[in-house]
């Protein structure tokens, strides 16, 4: 495939009507994956996604000796042993968050070392707590920046026990630790530290998986789960749509005053980003303060939907946006800015966009970096729809989570085509 620099978008002059097909959810089959992977036998998953950070997933299973084969576009049959085989290279994540931190915890049950990398960006993502965690049950990790690259000396086991976790970057430690307890010795009952859970979605997530596979979890209070150790079975599995993606036609939606059929109603999903729905459909009226902790994903959706928007949007509990694929707060702060000057500025951890529903209509040439992050070029993909002018660098990032994105768009009638460099 030949790399295209940039893409530019002609604002549509009709309202976007139509059906699309939504992804499968990256968050579900990455849990699927791994789970089918610790189960004896096999499992189909489908309606799955088949993105960058899936293949890294399933790529990673295959390196530790998992049956994964791929009979169509949107499904995997997993035969999993039980047990994990020693992969003969590290494996290689890219900037997968979820198979890093998910992949790190389940190392332990490969009787050998396993050493975890990813790229630049993901290098720069913590897992220190994760870590810190593990090495609480016994389990020698070490990772000598706090981020990857991770060496796992696995022994196949995972003693049960008592583990504390500080997920203030990152549910995904949470969730990590979850799944692998369902294949250990003995139960093992996780603790949150400190008094909180941002993207505590992700988390329920993780138990309903879990269960899916024939995991017995307890949640007991919002602070602790006791996972008994039953081993998972195999199942089968239809993943829901990703209710990530679906904010970017919800918010197209509105911004042309369309129509977009996703299949889907925004309660029927389990995904926690689905609830950005709420302040979408509020549009032009969204609230003047909205909190993100709970719709981490969804915040640079939210975030260029508030530059149209009748009133000024703050979004605050978005601390941990700074460790995603890049610092999301800075990258939309700066790209709003660079559509034109004064439209976003940040206070502390908190984004404040000065809405300016002036803005539809105008004429403004802008090349939107995209930091190498999917979130950023599909949200700014979405100021292309009422501004003439956008051009967005980069585009085969979406290829993370959403690599029919810009076929999605088109296919509604957008006319994107490729920028002059
Ligand atoms: O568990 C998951 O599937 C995810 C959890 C969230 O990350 P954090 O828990 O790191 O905030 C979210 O941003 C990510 O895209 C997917
Ligand atoms: C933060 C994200 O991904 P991950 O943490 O799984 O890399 C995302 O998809 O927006």
């Amino acid at each position: 495939m030949v790399a295209v620099p940039a893409l530019s978008i002609t604002p549509p002059t009709q309202p976007l009507r139509g059906s699309v097909e939504l992804p499968g959810s990256k968050s579900i089959t990455n849990r699927a994956l791994l789970l089918a992977a610790l189960s004896q036998g096999t499992s189909h998953l489908t309606g799955a996604l088949k993105s960058d950070d899936t293949r890294y997933m399933a790529t990673a299973l295959r390196q530790m000796g998992v049956g994964i084969e791929e009979p169509t576009a949107t499904s995997f049959v997993v035969t999993g042993s039980g047990a994990l085989t020693v992969p003969d290279a590290p494996l290689f994540l890219g900037n997968a968050g979820t198979a890093v931190r998910f992949l790190t915890a389940v190392a332990t049950y490969v009787p050998g070392p396993v050493v975890l990398d990813g790229n630049a960006h993901m290098q720069k993502r913590p897992v220190a707590p994760l870590l810190a965690a593990l090495g609480e049950l016994g389990v020698d990790v070490a990772a000598p920046t706090g981020c990857p690259p991770v060496t796992v000396q696995g022994t196949g086991h995972l003693a049960g026990g008592q583990v504390t976790i500080d997920a203030g970057l990152s549910s995904q430690y949470v969730s990590a630790m979850l799944m692998a307890a369902g294949r250990a010795d003995a139960p093992v009952e996780v603790t949150l530290q400190g008094t909180g859970l941002d993207a505590r979605g992700y988390v329920d997530l993780t138990v309903s998986a879990m269960r899916a596979f024939g995991a017995s979890v307890q949640q007991e209070g919002a602070m602790s789960w006791r996972v008994q150790p039953t081993r998972y079975t195999a199942t089968d599995l239809r993943i829901e749509p990703d209710a990530s993606a679906a904010t970017y036609l919800w918010a197209a939606a509105v911004l042309t005053d369309g129509d977009i059929d996703i299949g889907l109603a925004p309660e029927a999903f389990s995904q926690p980003d689905a609830k950005a729905f709420e302040e979408i459909s509020r549009f032009p009226h969204m609230s003047p303060e909205i909190n993100g902790s709970q719709m981490q994903d969804a915040v640079p959706t939210l975030a260029v939907l508030a530059a149209f928007n009748a009133t000024p949007v703050r979004f605050n509990g978005i601390h941990n946006l700074r460790v995603k694929e890049c610092d999301r707060i800075s990258a939309v702060c700066t790209e709003l800015n660079r559509i034109r000057s004064g439209l976003a500025r940040e206070e502390g951890d908190d984004l404040i966009v000065n809405s300016d529903p002036a803005l539809a209509g105008q004429t403004l040439p802008t090349r939107i970096e995209t930091y190498a992050d999917h979130r950023i070029a599909m949200s700014f993909a979405l100021a292309g729809l009422r501004i003439n002018g956008i051009t967005i660098l980069d585009p085969a990032c979406v290829g993370k989570t959403y690599p029919g994105y810009w076929d999605a768009l088109r296919s509604l009638g957008v006319s994107i085509s490729d920028a002059a460099s």
